[in-house]
């Protein structure tokens, strides 16, 4: 469904530079329902809004369906934007007009594609559990009633591919659970395929993968137990804890203190490998190698062991770091 390769989006201002996204791989299949998450300024939204067409990507590749993002005109845009993509933010006030009834909301992007579909706004609108309040204007609804609302919007021109930004960012965590909830029922009764960028750790356990952005980059994936393998390039790690690097990526996020302690539980952890073989080590792990800059590889037939140059080798000191055990805490097989 969607396919990432090389994903470069450079910001330019007068003088300023911002390389947001540095060659980002990613693949989301037909029919997943997966979370990405990362620290401020990783580059989350920026993917995100490529992929809802809302901007445009510097260089690589970026593929939704059968569409190329790279090499659309304005009106294919347009045409995707409309037919291909729902998008949910954390502030429904972006999705929503307060002076229109639910159900009016809901209708809105349908009769400006020519036609309202009533009947499949009143479906869509009973199947967030809003039957009740379908003749209620947004200003009588609360926060979590008008997310609800947000989604059956999103759903209402019945996109392949369901787009959120911190959907749970500006609700409780009970309201948040019942949005997921939603979410997992529409993505299995409707196969429509959604991504989800959250601080919120919470969302782990109610997706098929998560995958973690670092500095533009995909670095790690969590991928639920039931599934059987990941769907990119990737190797299972088998130190340190979800937990824990799930905590580093996310530190600044309000909602982690809560959940961290609960996220992976029923997740395997894999590092990314790109194609040309690159992976990105968790900073943590870095730091407890001694590792700075440079590294010693070794193949011992069934796992790669990532350890700090031996220094006495290097007497001019020209290769930084210091040998701890050699062993251990870098390793990926
Ligand atoms: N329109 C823009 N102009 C210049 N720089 C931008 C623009 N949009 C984003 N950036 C920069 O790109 C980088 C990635 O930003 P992005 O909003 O994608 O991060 P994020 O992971 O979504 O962060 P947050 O969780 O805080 O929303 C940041 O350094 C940001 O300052």
């Amino acid at each position: 469904m969607i396919h990432c390769e090389g994903l470069v989006k450079i910001f330019k201002s007068d003088d300023v530079e911002v390389v947001a996204l540095q060659g980002l791989n990613m693949t989301v299949e037909q029919g997943e329902m997966m979370a990405i998450i990362g620290n401020s300024g990783s580059g989350k939204s920026t993917l995100l809004n490529i992929l809802g067409g809302l901007d445009r990507p510097s260089a690589g590749q970026a593929i939704v369906g059968p569409w190329n993002l790279l090499k659309m005109t304005k009106e294919q845009l347009i045409e995707y934007k409309r037919r291909t993509v729902g998008f949910i933010w954390q502030n429904n006030a972006r999705n929503l007009v307060p002076y229109l009834t639910a159900l009016q909301n809901v209708e809105l992007p349908m009769l400006i594609q020519g036609k309202a579909d009533r009947a499949y706004a009143k479906q869509l609108l009973a199947s967030v559990g809003l039957e009740q309040r379908m003749g209620s204007r947004l200003t009588q609804l609360s926060g979590g009633e008008q997310q609800r609302v947000a989604i059956a919007i999103a759903l209402s021109n019945r996109p392949l591919l369901v787009l959120a930004d911190e959907p749970t960012g500006s609700v409780d965590s009970a309201t948040g659970e019942q949005i997921l909830d939603i979410f997992r029922r529409l993505n299995r009764d409707m196969g429509v395929t959604i991504v989800i960028v959250t601080h919120d750790l919470s969302v782990a356990d109610k997706v098929d993968r998560v995958v973690a952005i670092r500095d533009g980059l995909t670095s790690t994936e969590w991928v639920k137990r039931e599934m059987t393998a990941p769907t990119s390039d990737s190797v299972q790690m088998d130190f340190g804890s979800a937990d824990e690097e799930a905590s580093n990526l996310v530190a600044e996020g309000s909602n982690v203190a809560g959940h961290a302690s609960k996220f992976g539980a029923q997740h395997e952890q894999f590092v990314v490998i790109d194609r040309v073989g690159r992976l990105q080590i968790p900073q943590a792990y870095l730091d407890a190698m001694s590792v700075d800059g440079k590294a010693v590889l070794e193949f011992d037939g069934k796992r790669v062991i990532i350890g700090p140059p031996d220094v006495s080798a290097h007497p001019t000191g020209q290769i930084g770091g210091e040998r701890t055990d050699g062993t251990g805490n870098g390793r990926s097989g």
